[in-house]
């Protein structure tokens, strides 16, 4: 009876805030404040002159928007739902049959992305508390470059310590460079300094040394060229012109598969993908649909998780928390993938550029997921792998937990050979991939369109944000680089408003209106701009003229306040409700 009883409890389950009913008033008070203002704009048009009547209309179109604009936010702002899984149900009911879980760790170039701290993502990912022989973790190196592959050698040697010690102290995180500076600064570190922790602080530091060492001469000394695999590596090679190289690391069944306990590692695949000056390698998007195909050849796991090589895993269980979505009996076969927030650990204490991107985190992602579409945003997130192949959901779909790849006759030499033709620039020439399989290619916000044509495909998804943060990575921290990144995204967002997969114009016979609109606020992001600029030069040009284009100082302050920054001050309330 008790068995049956949790055969049929959920592994997941759903609840809103307290503070929405709260929410709803202070929203009504808001729409109330923005309709007077409008009635107050149309009212009172200025017809003295000219130009005081032309910034009188650009200020009432400014207003428009805004009101508009608002409107697109309370949609996610108004249901906000949050989940809470049952992990021990999860291993009760699965422990033995958890499906194969393929990790992809996407890096560009060793200069920008150093490739010590890559190797501590990497090592938090094969590190999870998972069976090792359902884990597969591939390095994508977009730059194709020896000292990153070098740098992998290292970390899989010291990966044969780093996970006993980690198992054996519950350590969390599990990247050794996050691990250890935090446990040498903070008071909160669960693991005692001991001898241990010592040798294993030690190892970690030389194996740094060696890898800065080697990235600081730029090429790998012949002696330590042990690997066979550096044999790939031709002296006309450079990052966009070179031959695909694909090096099975870790694979089962040799004396490297095991750490020194003699518990199995999980695989290791280093993958550089063929770069040739004439072919487009379509950024990102690009590798992560080479790794698609390789990895459906050597482990093909039903679930992919993607992170950036900046991104390291924070929370060793936040495998099995996505799985009781996808496996939950209910409603899992529905879901195509499970997002994750994306938090930075080198966050200032100002935030000066607002890189915490708490708004969306805590309430939009939230908002979106009452739609049942909380969007994919990239790094930290699990994907079916049938979705992202491009299949369609319908009613009676069963995933397959047990796929795999039959192996018996392939050596690793054999596999890496017959998968090498999947890296090459040509492969994809005249298929659909980037348009219907995989991700999707042409946009610079590649995730979020890949996210709603799954979504256009008919699976839901969900957002999951854990007490104990599943990913941390790093955030941009200069002027330059925030300013590249936000052009990227609202660049992005833009295409997408302008294509023929627009949400707001095209997408209500796909999925609920509302999620429409939800997408609608990053998709417009970029058309705040004109506005806003109108808004902050049109009022204090005509002030320096002693003209007030608002009735009394007190509304100005509350209009200027309530339209361009209306965001912010909900997110205030909002959070003072929510928590
Ligand atoms: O040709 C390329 C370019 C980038 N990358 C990798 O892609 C990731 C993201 O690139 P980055 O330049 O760091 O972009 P961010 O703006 O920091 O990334 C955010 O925005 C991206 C797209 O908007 C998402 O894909 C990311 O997951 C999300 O973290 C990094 O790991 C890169 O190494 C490649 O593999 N190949
Ligand atoms: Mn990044």
């Amino acid at each position: 009876m008790e068995r049956e009883m949790t055969a049929r409890a959920p592994l997941f389950q759903t609840h809103g805030t307290k503070g929405r009913t709260l929410y709803k008033l202070y929203a009504s008070f808001i729409l109330t404040c923005i309709l007077f203002i409008l009635f107050y704009r149309l009212t009172h048009i200025p017809l003295e002159h000219y130009t005081l009547t032309f910034a009188w209309i650009s200020l009432f179109a400014s207003e428009l928007w805004f009101s508009f604009y608002w409107i697109l936010t309370q949609t996610v702002r108004w249901n906000p739902i949050y989940h809470q899984t049952f992990k021990q149900r999860l291993l009760q009911r699965y422990g033995n049959e958890l499906p194969g879980v393929d990790v992809f760790v996407c890096t560009a170039d060793p200069v920008a992305e150093p490739p010590s701290l890559v190797m501590s993502t990497v090592l938090s990912m094969m590190a999870y508390d998972y069976p090792k022989e359902k884990l597969s973790v591939y390095l994508s190196d977009d730059a194709g470059s020896e000292l990153t592959f070098y740098a992998l050698c290292e970390a899989c040697k010291f990966a044969k310590h780093w996970i006993p010690f980690c198992n054996k102290f519950d350590v969390e995180p599990r990247s050794p460079n996050a691990f250890f500076y935090k446990s040498c600064h903070s008071s909160s570190s669960n693991l005692p300094i001991s001898n241990e922790w010592s040798k294993m602080k030690d190892m970690y530091e030389e194996m740094i040394n060696r890898i800065n060492f080697v990235v600081a001469q730029g090429k790998v000394p012949q002696k330590l060229k042990q690997h066979q695999g550096f044999s790939k590596w031709t002296s006309d090679m450079i990052p966009r012109n070179h031959d695909a190289v694909i090096q099975i690391l870790v694979d089962r069944d040799d004396e490297n598969s095991v750490d020194n306990e003699n518990i199995l590692l999980p695989r290791v695949i280093y993958v550089a993908r063929e770069k040739r000056h004439q072919h487009h390698h379509n950024f990102k998007a690009g590798s992560m649909n080479v790794l698609l195909r390789v990895s459906s050849q050597i482990s093909n796991g039903p679930i992919i998780l993607n992170v950036d090589c900046d991104m390291y895993s924070n929370n060793s269980q936040s495998i099995k928390d996505a799985l009781c979505f996808f496996l939950d009996e209910k409603k899992g076969h529905e879901i195509g993938f499970v997002q994750y927030p994306q938090y930075y650990d080198n966050i200032t204490k100002n935030d000066l550029y607002d890189n915490s991107l708490n708004v969306l985190s805590m309430i939009d992602l939230p908002g979106m997921d009452g739609f049942e579409r909380p969007l994919y945003i990239g790094s930290g997130c699990f994907h079916r792998r049938e979705a992202l192949e491009g299949r369609k959901y319908s009613k009676g779909y069963i995933e397959d937990w047990n796929r795999g790849v039959d192996r018996t006759c392939a050596s690793a030499c054999v596999l890496e050979e017959k998968v090498k033709h999947l890296a090459s620039c040509i492969y994809e020439h005249n298929t659909l991939w980037g348009k219907e399989i995989g991700l999707r290619y042409g946009c610079a916000a590649e995730d979020m369109l890949t996210g709603l044509a799954i979504h256009y495909k008919g699976w839901k998804s969900k957002y999951m944000d854990l007490e104990r943060k599943a990913f941390l990575g790093v955030g941009p921290t200069t002027l330059e680089q925030n300013l590249l990144q936000r052009k990227r995204w609202s660049e992005g967002g833009l295409q997408i408003f302008l294509s023929k997969s627009s949400p707001l114009l095209f997408g209500h016979q796909k999925i609920k209106f509302g999620a429409c609109m939800g997408y609608s606020i990053y998709n417009l992001w970029a058309a705040n701009s004109f506005p806003t600029l109108t808004y902050l030069l049109i009022p204090p040009l005509f002030l320096l003229n002693n003209i007030s284009l608002f009735p009394k100082v007190r509304i100005y302050i509350i209009n200027s306040n309530l339209i361009t920054n209306i965001y912010d001050h909900q997110y205030l309330t909002f959070s003072i409700i929510v928590s």
